[in-house]
């Protein structure tokens, strides 16, 4: 496993935001969480990664921070970019865990993740002065180079356009493809049930749902947990969602 989560709890005051979460990722696995806002989705992924606080256990979070970093990456949801630094130094950041090996395999595995998110041609351009969407495709660059097995990334392809949105998740789809695993954090239902292997569904910091979205996805789930009516279907090409309409509650 990757990654393996056992009652995993966030408090905030007396209130469970994480709550007994029990879940793990294996190699190959693309898995999307997906909650409305204030599920817990980013609280949990910032556990698991042992950055805060929590009761029960992550694999992940019993290791060193360098040990860490090699074994994942994580894309948090704050994409600003503040350093002076040209894009292919930022993407090189991402080898920072590496140490020493860096020397040998560095440059390589800089150029694979610019060349996987078409930065080939801002490599040289300061990354402060890029726009928010191509910086965001740095930053996921920068995870990229790191060569980590496991990626964590909060909605990272919030504010991308429809053609970014769509490669970032196949460049997800082919990191777990090749053996690594994946956990994303988004709203897109219909990207999630097009590209990702599979779902956990968090509502109100519990786990409600894990499995492909095609079988845990119902009328019932969407009203109780996404407050929607929506449609859902299979096509030839693949899952369609749309949201409908809210529900009164
Ligand atoms: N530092 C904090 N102090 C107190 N409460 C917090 C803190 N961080 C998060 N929360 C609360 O924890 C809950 C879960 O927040 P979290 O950011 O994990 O949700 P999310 O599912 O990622 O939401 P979104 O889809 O809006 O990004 C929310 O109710 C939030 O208000």
């Amino acid at each position: 496993m990757m990654l393996t989560l056992k009652n995993l709890t966030v408090l905030r005051g007396q209130c469970p935001v994480v709550d007994d979460v029990s879940a793990s990722i294996g190699p190959g696995e693309f898995i999307g969480l997906i909650g409305p806002n204030g599920a817990g989705k980013t609280t949990l992924m910032r556990a698991a990664l042992g950055l805060i606080a929590h009761r029960g256990e992550s694999s992940l979070a019993q290791l060193d921070p360098m040990a860490r970093a090699r074994a994942a990456a994580w894309l948090p949801q704050a994409r600003e970019i503040a350093w002076g630094l040209s894009v292919a130094e930022l993407v090189a950041l991402g080898r920072l865990p590496h140490g020493r090996d860096q020397a040998t395999r560095g440059a390589g595995a800089v150029n694979e993740a610019l060349a996987r998110m078409g930065l080939e041609t801002y490599r040289d351009r300061a990354a402060t002065q890029l726009s928010g969407g191509e910086q965001a495709r740095v930053l996921i660059a920068r995870a990229l180079a790191q060569e980590s097995p496991l990626i964590l990334a909060d909605e990272p392809i919030a504010g991308l356009d429809p053609a970014a949105q769509i490669d970032t998740m196949e460049v997800f789809s082919a990191h777990a493809r090749a053996g690594g695993a994946v956990l994303c954090s988004l709203h897109d239902l219909g990207l999630a049930a097009r590209h990702c292997s599979r779902v956990w569904v968090m509502d109100r910091g519990r786990l409600v749902a894990d499995g492909a979205l095609a079988d845990v996805l119902s009328e019932a789930l969407l009203a109780e947990v996404f407050h929607i009516r929506a449609h859902f279907k299979m096509t030839l090409e693949g899952p369609v969602f749309q949201p409908l309409s809210t529900m009164d509650h």
